[in-house]
């Protein structure tokens, strides 16, 4: 069995538990609260200027320069075409690009940036192509959900970002991942599968806790202002 089958059989009872998340399914009929889905923007804004830099570091860690250039063409598809959708989706919310910039992460974006960008810079590129495909692959898995939802894609506000998701191109690139972490792991030992199985895990847990951190609208759980001794 190839590895990406193996991680996607074992990991399904969480993906579903993404695909069932209240947000995730107030996108797919509609009902989601605008404020929300305001919030999530900002967050995920934030969350993919530092995911594009796995891109970059996944260049600087290849073998061969066919790779160096797929890696640099996603790094341009997420900064190009990814965060344009963000920052058109911003400007209907009033949010300019500098506000977008400088918002404040919360802690669970700092917390899973900072993981993925921990293995990027100091694991291989099977470890650093483990911590980033739970995000391609479960996007493209709830999009193409999302899509067959009737109704969903002419949404007028949440219709562009289930598109997006969905389409063929960012399919395509998903499944590029997934193949070059196959080509990457067949003969590994189980010692070296469990250790990138836990990476793989532990993004999958996050992507979990970021559809929740939208939804709660969670910043950190104090106000400095009030208490000056904490
Ligand atoms: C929390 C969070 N997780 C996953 C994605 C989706 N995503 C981010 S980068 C990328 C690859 C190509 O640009 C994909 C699919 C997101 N936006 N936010």
């Amino acid at each position: 069995m190839s590895f990406s089958k193996r991680l996607h059989e074992k990991l399904q009872p969480i993906w579903r538990k993404n695909h069932s998340h209240p947000f995730v399914r107030g996108i797919g009929d509609g009902s989601l609260d605008q404020k929300k889905f305001r919030f999530y923007m900002v967050q995920d804004y934030l969350y993919l200027i530092e995911y594009a830099k796995l891109f970059a570091l996944g260049a600087v860690k290849a073998s061969d320069v066919e790779t160096m250039a797929r890696f640099a063409s996603l790094l341009d598809g997420t900064l190009n075409e990814e965060m344009s959708l963000h920052r058109q989706y911003a400007a209907r919310f009033g949010i300019s690009e500098t506000e977008l910039e400088q918002a404040a992460p919360s802690p669970t974006t700092l917390a899973y940036t900072h993981y993925m960008l921990h293995i990027a810079q100091n694991g291989t590129l099977p470890e650093l192509l483990s911590a980033l495909l739970p995000c391609s692959w479960s996007y493209w898995e709830i999009g193409k959900e999302l899509s067959r939802k009737p109704g969903a894609i002419d949404h007028p506000l949440y219709g562009e970002w289930i598109k997006m998701y969905s389409s063929r191109e960012f399919g395509q690139l998903a499944q590029w991942c997934i193949e070059l972490l196959d080509q990457h792991t067949a003969g590994k030992t189980e010692e070296e599968l469990a250790r990138l199985e836990e990476i793989f895990l532990n993004t999958t847990r996050f992507e979990y806790m970021f559809w929740d951190m939208a939804y709660n609208e969670s910043m950190w759980p104090f106000d400095e202002n009030e208490n000056a001794a904490i």
